[in-house]
């Protein structure tokens, strides 16, 4: 069984390399890795990436939601793999081709391949958001139905909310990665997210891995603050929550 710290990927959401080898450097052995996504990249490209993972860095989380035709996520896809990201996002409303591109190209990396993340439905979208984009269907439903190609489609799992998470494991199985964000203890403000419950809560609910930023990183002290959501885990599970999920 996974320790409750090596559920949490820390996400480190500044365009700063200080800044991110700071944060990085707080977390380290409080969480089980972190991920830098499109604010970090866009800032300071692959070399900051290098900067702040080094070479016996933590788990990487490379959380760039690509989103193109084939054949352009599948390059960069490949581009992105000499920085041996253990995970890697797009997004699911690419459509198969496009998400079997992803999967492809991160097979030809062999066994340090990164496992492919489909994203779903965004955290930060509810109902109405999705019926102004033209989708005139339950998140939930959206949900399950992206999550179900992505499965068909040889992605290795999906990012959900955590109100998604009991449908999603029931849909998709046991060995069906839910990488989950949105996620907020009790005492953290909720900001942007409009899905989201407690750590233990998305856990119990088949959760495999959490993505934390602003509970972690806009605490004064970071380190306490990852500390204090893994000892919750812990307590959660000591409780009988039964948390539980795949690998
Ligand atoms: O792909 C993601 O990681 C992601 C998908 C999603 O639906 N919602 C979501 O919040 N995220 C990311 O998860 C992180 C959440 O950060 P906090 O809201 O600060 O905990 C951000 O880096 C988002 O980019």
């Amino acid at each position: 069984m996974m320790s409750a710290a090596s559920r949490i990927f820390c996400s480190i959401d500044t365009t700063e390399i200080d800044a991110a080898r700071r944060l990085a450097a707080q977390v380290n052995g409080a969480v089980g890795g972190i991920k830098l996504g499109l604010e970090f990249f866009s800032a300071q490209g692959p070399a900051g990436i290098r900067a702040v993972v080094g070479e016996d860095g933590p788990p990487l989380f490379l959380d760039l939601k690509l989103h193109d035709i084939p054949n352009t996520v599948g390059a960069g896809v490949r581009a992105a793999l000499p920085l041996a990201p253990a995970f890697m996002t797009i997004h699911s409303s690419g459509g198969p081709a496009m998400m079997r591109a992803a999967a492809e190209a991160a097979a030809s990396a062999g066994a340090k391949r990164p496992k492919i993340l489909a994203v779903t439905v965004l955290t930060s979208l509810d109902d109405a958001d999705l019926a102004k984009v033209g989708q005139a269907v339950p998140v939930a439903d959206q949900v399950t139905r992206l999550a179900l190609l992505a499965k068909e489609s040889g992605v290795d799992g999906v990012v959900c909310s955590p109100a998604e998470v009991a449908a999603l494991r029931a849909a998709c199985g046991p060995d069906f990665i839910l990488m989950v964000p949105g996620i907020r203890p009790v005492w953290a403000a909720a900001n942007d997210q409009k899905r989201f419950t407690t750590p233990a809560q998305a856990l119990a609910a088949g959760a495999d891995h959490l993505v934390i930023g602003r509970p972690i990183t806009a605490s004064d002290d970071p380190a306490a603050a990852a500390r204090r959501i893994a000892a919750e885990i812990a307590d959660a599970e000591i409780g009988g929550a039964g948390i539980g999920g795949a690998a």
